[in-house]
């Protein structure tokens, strides 16, 4: 049987006496969550016990702390005994870690239920916390190396980017490609990152056809031995492997063993992995088998029983024989045995165990011998500027101790992040598929259409919805894409090409049933017959703000860092230039970005024209000389803020982002990354204005860009880190945002949530200018957002602004609305429903107020309805007609409609903000130019005081 639990105390470890000879245990504590038989059957699980916890592992310490003595006594604390090796495992679990032992054996001993591994045993620690394969291999080879990795990423270096080239002709040979083709076709494709490193397409074709020659052979040798040739439809032969035989990259996550990682092949059920280097060694290298082990643990996972590895190391078969002594044959088999699976189980927990606290490798946990290693320097940089124990040494002096200070909180902050990223994880198998649906974060029950081979060995993938629903998967995201479920079954990470088809929207347009089912269009790399499709968040965010941590504290200048620590006052340099003559506040926002020697801060409140200003600032920039990267939170805003450019005749822009993250207005403008390198290179590097998403700039690629200024726009929704990878490559910064508008977004609660710009907004006033002029919105609309948030500093730029109605549009009488809605601002009270998140009658409501002003003439689209819940948004969608725009404020921030509805889904007393806080409130009331109605119980929202005052403000 598989036991689960949380440890509750401390964990005993001894040797003892046994007719085998001597022996370790562990002895541990653990108060039981699950214990499953292991045909599948939950068996028995005392009530009493802890509930799986929802939050992360730190809170879980936290909730056993607080536990009193007496409610302790009530759970049922068992003991788990960990025997001979899995002590090891056993003697890093610290209360509050949670433990999982499979194939336990069970007995009772004076009345006490007892349980203890056996020899098919395997101890896992923090089984929630999914560990990369590749960082269990860096971890065998040397802890320090893993968190070095995690701290500096991946560079951009020849040898890293020709194995990634080999791999992918590697499994375009598997998919049955010619050689030459692929070759030539996936060079292409890194026109780019080639030009960057200054490789020409020809050799480094060279380098990769002597490295792919090993796997040719050895594909061909299969086939010879194996008579496995096939044919297509045509009667041609094709060189593809036979599929039963072979299968190319697949995505494996193990809910058991807690790692994650992709096989680079797998043969007749076992792992296949290539390597681009030599081995010499009749063996092949021990961190390369336990990769293969890894693997093997997953496909064990997956029904498969793995007794083998195959280990391809493709430079073997470029060597001279002449000149190389020993064994040149690529392909090296193993066997694998039940005690390596269990070693890598182990070193697996070792990784788990450290990042639960936080923990920094010092090197002194392995065997590795720091003369070999390269990354010797970078290991004594990092210990010695972070005063980090390390068994390489130190050289250079530490940063200050506020700066160490600083960095420790801000690692653990995203370390927590990373957490939770992973508790999301878990959740794809702790929940089943309709919890999952209804929690929006999944399609479940997708009728699969077809699939489709693509240029390149990719696969389009269609499949349609049975019934509409609403979830947070949208267009662009990467999702989880199974025939059933993206663990236990058939799962590749696919990216959503389209949601919805032109014909379900035509259709839908004439009636106002609410949503069609819609059809999905996506890619993958394996043709997955998909039905279903879970959101699966990821880490690389996580991943980018430590590096971008690590840059802006161990490669940033003096100068910026004192700064950064309010240690230097930003200085401006002195300009008598006018750049907006209509408008005092953009005028003076446009000089201090233009002459900041460190940075400014432009604090915009909605509609008052931060992009018209950021346009007319790079603009300036450019004229003085500098390249400019312009950056923001997401990709409408990078778009948009090029689009103002365009509109104010400045066309000589580089749009750095993916084919689907790019305004289709903006795709002609996209930097191809495949092609002619130097071509491609000089495209970049000519570039005067690059732009590109904060999280883009921390891709390779731009990091090895630089700028003279950055100008970032929604940096108050940026985390500090996630600031840093934009201004991390330019001398000076302008940022750009509005901190009484959304936050950033995270996922834990920690002080990432406050922005850099609203720290140094307050740090620095006067390096600040605030936009008062606002474009959007009728006086009255504006009212109460200025005076709440704006200390009453916001008003109209224009007497056409102030005066704006409904009257004004085309085709609209005002005449022809009942008298309250004549009024910009009115309140429509609403006896709310009990349910919590819904309010069906406030959405019927709300679906009658859209005809109304239908029939006064107003277009659908110009109608925008917000409300707090998703839950709510997809009542509401059942209420109203499609094509009016429906959905929570943080999707609609930074966008406006004439008209705008609020639904608050207010009842009884109210329990804290509905709108999760108030910055929320003032997104939702300064989104519309109008007219702005607001719908809600009365009673309710009288009892909180913002809520009272806007009830005044829309009654007056
Ligand atoms: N100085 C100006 N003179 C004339 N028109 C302006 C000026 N500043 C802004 N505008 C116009 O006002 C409108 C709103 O400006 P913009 O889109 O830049 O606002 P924003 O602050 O970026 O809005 P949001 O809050 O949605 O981000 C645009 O149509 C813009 O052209």
């Amino acid at each position: 049987m598989n036991v689960r639990g949380t440890v509750a105390g401390s964990v005993e470890v001894r040797t003892v006496s046994t007719s085998y000879g001597e022996s370790d245990l562990a002895e541990v504590p653990v108060q039981l969550t699950d214990v499953t038989s292991t045909d599948g059957s939950q068996e028995a699980c005392d009530q009493t016990t802890l509930e799986a916890s929802d939050g992360p592992a730190r809170e879980r310490t936290a909730e056993l702390e607080t536990q009193t003595k007496a409610e302790l006594e009530t759970l049922t604390t068992v003991t788990i005994t960990c025997w001979g090796k899995w002590a090891e495992s056993a003697d890093l679990l610290e209360p509050g870690m949670e433990i999982l032992v499979t194939e336990a054996e069970e007995r009772e001993y004076q009345g006490e239920q007892q349980y203890s591994t056996t020899g098919d045993s395997y101890v896992v620690v923090e089984p929630d916390f999914l560990v990369n394969v590749t960082d269990i291999r860096s971890w065998v080879e040397c802890p320090r190396l893993y968190y070095l990795n995690k701290l500096s990423g991946v560079p951009l270096n020849y040898p890293v980017t020709k194995g990634t080239l080999v791999h992918e002709v590697f499994g375009d040979l598997l998919r049955g490609q010619d050689l030459e083709a692929s070759i030539e076709e996936r060079i292409d494709e890194r026109g780019l990152e080639l030009g960057l490193l200054g490789e020409s397409p020809k050799s480094v074709a060279e380098d990769v056809r002597q490295n792919a020659a090993a796997i040719e052979g050895w594909l061909e040798q299969g086939r010879l031995t194996e008579d496995e040739k096939s044919g297509d439809e045509d009667g041609n032969e094709s060189f593809a492997p036979a599929e039963s035989e072979w299968r190319s990259e697949q995505l494996l996550i193990s809910e058991t063993f807690g790692i994650r990682g992709r096989a680079d092949a797998i043969r007749r059920g076992a792992p296949v992995e290539l390597k681009t280097g030599k081995n010499l060694k009749k063996e092949p290298r021990f961190k390369d088998k336990v990769q293969a082990a890894c693997y093997a643990l997953l496909l064990e996972e997956h029904g498969g029983s793995v007794d083998t590895g195959t280990l391809l190391y493709t430079k073997n078969s470029a060597l001279d024989r002449n000149e190389e002594t020993g064994d040149l044959t690529p392909a090296k088999d193993f066997s694998m045995g039940s005690g390596l699976l269990k070693f890598v189980v182990r070193l697996r927990n070792e990784i788990a165990a450290m990042e639960f606290d936080d923990g920094v490798p010092t090197g002194h946990e392995g065997n590795a011998k720091c003369e070999y290693c390269f990354e010797r320097d970078t290991c004594m940089v990092v210990s010695g500027r972070l005063d980090q124990e390390s068994k390489a040494g130190q050289i250079g002096t530490a940063l200050p101790a506020e700066e160490r200070e600083y960095f420790d909180r801000i690692y653990r902050a995203i370390e927590e992040e990373r957490r939770e990223v992973h508790r999301e994880y878990a959740k794809l198998w702790e929940q089943d598929a309709e919890e999952r649906a209804e929690d929006d974060r999944a399609l479940i029950d997708l009728e699969f259409l077809e699939k489709r081979e693509l240029e390149g060995g990719r696969w389009e993938l269609r499949a349609r919805q049975r019934s509409p629903a609403t979830s947070k998967i949208r267009e662009g995201d990467l999702v989880l894409a199974s025939d059933g479920h993206p663990v236990r079954g058939e799962a590749e990470l696919a990216r959503i090409e389209r949601f919805g088809d032109e014909r379900a929207e035509r259709n839908s347009a004439n009636d106002s049933s609410g949503p069609q089912p819609q059809e999905l269009v996506l890619t993958a790399d394996e043709p997955v017959e998909v039905t279903r499709l879970d959101i699966y968040p990821s880490e690389l965010t996580t991943d980018r703000l430590l590096t971008a941590l690590h840059d802006a504290l161990l490669k940033g200048s003096e100068r910026r860092k004192d700064v950064l620590f309010g240690r230097a006052d930003p200085a401006f340099e002195d300009t008598e230039e006018v750049f907006i003559d209509n408008n005092e506040r953009q005028n003076e926002a446009v000089t201090k970005a233009v002459t900041a020697e460190d940075c400014a801060l432009i604090h915009g409140p909605p509609g008052t024209g931060k992009t018209y200003t950021i346009a007319r600032a790079i603009r300036a920039m450019v004229e003085r000389g500098d390249r400019v990267l312009l950056s923001a939170f997401t990709n409408r805003a990078v778009d948009n803020a090029l689009e103002a450019l365009r509109e104010q005749g400045f066309t000589d822009f580089i749009r750095v982002g993916t084919e689907s993250g790019v305004r289709e207005d903006m795709l002609s403008h996209r930097l191809e990354r495949s092609g002619d390198p130097e071509e491609r290179l000089a495209e970049l590097e000519e570039a005067q204005v690059v732009a590109a998403t904060t999280a883009t700039c921390g891709s390779r690629t731009m990091k090895e860009q630089s700028f003279d200024v950055a100008l970032v726009d929604e940096a108050a929704q940026l985390t500090e880190p996630g600031t840093y990878a934009a201004i991390n490559l330019a001398e000076r910064f302008a940022l750009v945002g509005d901190h009484e508008q959304l936050p950033p977004v995270v996922r834990a609660e920690n002080e990432l949530s406050e922005s850099l710009f609203e720290r140094l907004v307050e740090l620095y006033p006067d390096a600040g200018v605030m936009l008062d002029r606002q474009y959007r919105m009728n006086q009255r609309i504006q009212v109460f957002a200025s005076r709440e948030f704006y200390d009453g500093e916001l008003r109209p730029a224009t007497p056409e602004v102030a005066g704006r109605t409904l009257e004004d549009l085309e085709g609209v009488s005002q005449d022809d609305l009942p008298e309250p809605l004549r009024d910009p601002v009115s309140f429509v009270d609403v006896a709310g429903d009990a349910s919590q998140y819904t309010d069906s009658e406030e959405a019927a409501r709300i679906a009658g107020l859209i005809e109304t002003y239908e029939a006064a003439g107003v277009e659908r689209e110009s109608i925008g309805v917000i409300a707090p819940f998703r839950a709510q948004v997809s009542e509401i969608g059942n209420h109203v007609p499609s094509d009016v725009a429906v959905d929570t404020v943080d999707r609609f921030q930074g966008s406006s409609k004439e008209v705008i509805i609020v639904s608050f889904v207010a009842t009884g007393d109210l329990e804290g903000p509905i709108f999760e806080d108030y910055r929320r409130i003032n997104v939702a009331l300064t989104r519309p130019k109008r007219a702005l109605v607001l719908v809600g119980d009365r009673r309710a929202l009288e009892s909180d005081p913002v809520y009272e005052r806007m009830l005044e403000w829309a009654d007056r």
